[in-house]
């Protein structure tokens, strides 16, 4: 397998969806650039820049004097730092600050940001004027792989995550990789249980390019960037094949149906668990109960389990500060979980490393039996 460059030019990824299509370019240095990128992909168009505290403190300024060298009229909008930055409020507040500062249907709101401010912000987007331009500027590693691309908005409601919002492409994402030597592990760690994703998912070899260049992903430079390019070419392959889920896009859900139960019971209280830590538990107890049903040979849980503790990430309910309560709450937050269908439970399972499926109508007592083993091993 062929390493990406770092270089100066931007890895350039279509993701082709007709009169949608859209760039995903990862490169450096651009958060500096943008102004001049925006000012000639969009000439004359305003930009509603919605950040976090935290990546506002850090980007907004480089960004912002881009945009003013450019001609371009701007207005940030900061939100708090967080999951539960996700919500009915806090959507209100984002939604009124961008019709405040007079943005018009034409204008673009810009997420620079991870998935908390990509997920509300390009739902704001959608909903404002009844859809505005909208840029995806990702920040974090899980942004950059996977919550920026694909067109998912949303927030959270008290039912569970990602509830209530809407399909709504960006029309351009711009992936700075500069902006990940900035993050703590943590949320490095978070961001590189999605790409192990892809590789669990479908592509075994790339699985085992990561168990041997991890090291270079996290140090940075080729092999990070050639990390970041096969998550993003794989996920514009699946939402070019399956924009709305309606059959394959499924896959990519791969650990989110125990994941997002997780962030659930934890009341999306980051201390104890962060997305890219739920879908990491979430995928290893997918393997786990795939392996239960005799569909998946024990070691390749085990395999899969093995690699992300090396780069320290949680494979186990035990590894959740605080406790996830009881079986019946994990049931109660799964039931509400978007692949439900006709009342049937659907989860991503696998046969293998990389042989990951969509399995259908499973047999909630199953489920539980399965939760109540892993929530005895606490
Ligand atoms: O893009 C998708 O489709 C995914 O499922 C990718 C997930 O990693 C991502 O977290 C997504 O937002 C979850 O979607 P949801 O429909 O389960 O809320």
């Amino acid at each position: 397998m062929t390493a990406a460059t770092a270089d100066d030019a931007p890895t350039q990824v279509p993701v082709i969806l007709g009169d949608r299509s859209y760039d995903i370019l990862i490169g450096t240095g651009l958060i500096e650039s943008a102004g001049e990128t925006i000012a000639a992909r969009y000439p004359g168009r305003a930009v509603a820049v919605v950040t976090d505290a935290h990546v506002g403190a850090i980007h907004a300024e480089a960004l912002e004097a881009g945009l003013a060298g450019a001609g371009i009229r701007h207005q940030r909008i900061t939100v708090p730092p967080g999951e539960a930055t996700k919500r009915f409020a806090m959507l209100e507040q984002v939604v009124d600050e961008i019709l405040a500062a007079r943005m018009e249907r034409g204008d673009i709101v810009l997420a620079l940001g991870g998935g908390v401010v990509g997920d509300l912000a390009g739902f704001a987007a959608a909903i404002v004027r009844r859809g505005m331009g909208f840029i995806q500027m990702p920040t974090s590693l899980l942004a950059q792989v996977d919550s920026s691309v694909g067109g998912k908005t949303g927030i959270n409601t008290r039912h569970g995550k990602n509830l209530v919002g809407a399909f709504y492409q960006p029309g351009l994402v711009l992936a700075d990789t500069d902006a990940l030597d900035t993050l703590s592990t943590r949320e490095f760690r978070a961001g590189y249980a999605e790409v192990a994703k892809y590789g669990l998912i479908d592509d075994p070899a790339f699985f085992g390019w990561l168990e041997q260049n991890w090291r270079g992903v996290f140090q940075g430079g080729r092999d990070r960037v050639h990390a970041i390019a096969v998550s993003c070419r794989a996920k514009a392959a699946v939402v070019a094949r399956d924009e709305t889920e309606t059959g394959d896009r499924a896959l990519l859900n791969l650990g989110h149906t125990f994941g997002h139960a997780l962030e659930s019971a934890t009341g999306y209280d980051g201390s104890r668990l962060v997305h890219g830590e739920g879908v990491a538990i979430g995928m290893a107890q997918a393997f786990r109960f795939s392996a239960k049903l005799g569909l998946c040979a024990a070691d390749d849980a085990a395999r899969m389990a093995a690699h992300l503790t090396t780069v320290g990430l949680p494979t186990e309910l035990a590894h959740i500060p605080g406790g996830v309560g009881d079986v019946d709450r994990l049931m109660t937050a799964i039931g509400q979980d978007k692949k439900v269908s006709r009342g049937a439970l659907t989860f991503i399972l696998a046969r293998g490393i990389g042989q990951s499926f969509i399995a259908r109508d499973v047999d909630p007592v199953a489920v539980r039996a399965f939760l109540t083993e892993e929530l005895a091993r606490i």
